[in-house]
């Protein structure tokens, strides 16, 4: 299959999507496009659309869009181990690492489905054996919390993957983080923990991260300066590494589990990275089901009709809102508190894949690229930054995210509603508002509506649900760094910064470096 691989501003339809008339949502919605304006997400989630700024013609030429862009071809091509990270030369495979394949790929002479499904395996078994006694800490104690020490993707994700899930099945052990070289969130960590019955999941890709490494050691030493009668550190410690860093060289570990790079940090939730401290932390068996729930939306992604397949649905619409109605921020808001570093991960998801200036050629683009995300739990973020989104002059489209039942039976009635109708309440309320508006004659109480907004939504917040979100969202930004033309899945604007702090630590700085230094260190 041969693609062409061309410039946002070159598609016939973009240019058309350029001169079309934009649409007003108060004319728009109506009961009929709330019902009809919903696209599968698979797995039981669905995209609702009906809150944006688009009708029959604009979705008209965001298929065309989409065709002419080759989106689905791209993914295939994705999907079959084409080299499509050209910045790192590497394929990229995360969705292999759940089971979505179109064919075997092989990367350095090794078939990836035997190599994911091992490292599963080992992961699996040693998560048994931990849950079953047959593996406990130095002292002869049984493991019942698991920390995991990493940062960026080998950490967002699992974190937010963790809390989500954590109130749908009881743990079997209790998980922390640490991510921040911060001393003090280590300490503070580390502070209500019995080390004796305590596993830490090392984690970092690429094996040379400062703030992971130091982590470590700071770990290492808290353990050795507690002074417990024959507690070895080292063995209270499992990695997950790629095979290539300098960490999968060490065999002092209790064990070691490991991802290729061929999977970006950022995309490896469904990896090692996710799953072993999900599958220690909630068991395989949900870690399984989450898997079975991204490979589902992986599957709906594969539709080439823009109203059968969310992600490409709200890629599309997003480029839409970006590049011809020049909104350049989003707010993701999952009513749902579980859900709470979402948003976080989603940051670093969309924010480090398409915050780029240059296309998969190395050359400038005259577009914007990539949106900033940021986001909270509703109704929380009601009480908080959502006056800006309701009356601002600049307009922020909202990703709504909902689920019609709680995860835990536990809710009550007060004033004729239970909690979770409350929250729901809200959701379809601010939806309303953001859309619609209200004419007031005073200009202070006036809402002018035409805020866009979209919902995700499902029956309940399940590791298969958890999944297809995760999945969903993937999809979304690897469809957009195809529309645009760039390669989503490097991240060389983080390197100056780690650059320059080596440089302040290693005393070698210019006046610029010297100078902000001093008024810090
Ligand atoms: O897993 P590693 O190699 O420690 O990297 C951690 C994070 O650092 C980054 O490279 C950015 O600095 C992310 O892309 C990555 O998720």
């Amino acid at each position: 299959m041969s693609v062409n691989y061309v410039n946002l501003d070159k598609s016939d339809n973009f240019k058309k999507l350029l001169e079309t008339p934009v649409c007003q949502i108060k004319e728009e919605l109506s009961s009929d496009r709330i019902k009809k304006y919903s696209a599968s997400a698979g797995a039981g989630l669905v995209y609702n659309f009906a809150g944006k700024k688009v009708n029959n013609t604009i979705l008209t030429l965001l298929q065309g869009l989409a065709d002419e862009q080759q989106l689905i071809e791209k993914y295939k091509l994705l999907l079959n181990g084409d080299v499509i990270n050209t910045g790192e030369k590497r394929m990229v495979l995360h969705h292999h690492t759940r089971g979505m394949k179109l064919d075997d790929v092989v990367s350095e002479g090794q078939d990836m489905t035997k190599f994911y499904d091992g490292e599963k395996k080992k992961i699996y078994d040693f998560a048994k054996k931990v849950h079953n006694k047959e593996i406990l800490g130095s002292t002869g104690k049984p493991f019942d919390t698991v920390v995991q020490v990493g940062i960026g993707g080998s950490d967002l994700g699992p974190r937010a993957i963790y809390l989500a899930l954590k109130n749908y099945n009881k743990p079997v052990l209790n998980a922390h983080f640490i991510a921040n070289v911060d001393p003090d969130d280590a300490n503070n960590v580390l502070s209500s923990l019995n080390f004796e019955t305590t596993l830490f999941v090392l984690v970092s890709k690429s094996g040379t991260t400062q703030e992971t490494l130091t982590n470590q050691k700071f770990v290492l030493n808290k353990m050795e300066k507690a002074n417990i009668s024959g507690l070895v550190p080292l063995k209270h410690f499992v990695s997950v590494t790629s095979a290539t860093s300098p960490l999968a060289a060490d065999t002092n570990y209790l064990s070691s589990f490991f991802i290729d790079n061929n999977i970006g940090g950022r995309f490896s939730s469904s990896s090692a990275v996710g799953g072993c401290i999900l599958s220690l932390a909630l068991g395989p068996e949900i870690f399984e089901r989450f898997l079975s729930g991204a490979r589902e939306a992986d599957k709906q992604a594969l539709n080439s009709n823009i109203f059968e397949n969310a992600a490409l649905l709200d890629a599309l619409i997003g480029v839409y809102e970006n590049n011809v109605l020049n909104m350049k921020n989003t707010a993701v808001i999952p009513y749902s508190e579980s859900m709470s570093r979402f948003p976080a991960h989603l940051q670093q998801l969309d924010m480090e894949s398409n915050g780029k200036s240059v296309n998969r050629f190395g050359d400038r683009v005259s577009y914007s690229t990539g949106v900033s995300i940021f986001g909270e739990p509703g109704t929380n973020s009601q009480h908080s930054f959502f006056q800006y989104i309701h009356q601002a002059t600049s307009i922020i489209p909202v990703q709504f995210i909902g689920f019609r039942k709680p995860q835990i039976d536990a809710d009550m009635e007060y004033q004729g509603s239970t909690s979770g109708k409350k929250l729901n309440a809200n959701l379809v309320a601010q939806m309303t508002a953001m859309g619609v508006g209200k004419d007031d004659e005073n200009k202070n109480k006036n809402f002018d509506g035409e805020r866009p907004t979209s919902l995700l939504h499902a029956d309940q917040l399940t590791p298969e649900t958890m999944g297809a979100i995760l999945a969903h969202f993937e999809n979304k930004v690897m469809f957009q760094g195809f529309t645009w033309n760039i390669n989503s899945f490097d991240q060389e604007g983080v390197q100056l910064g780690k650059l320059l702090a080596n440089k302040v630590l290693n005393n070698q700085m210019d006046d610029v470096l010297k100078s902000y230094a001093d008024l810090m260190i």
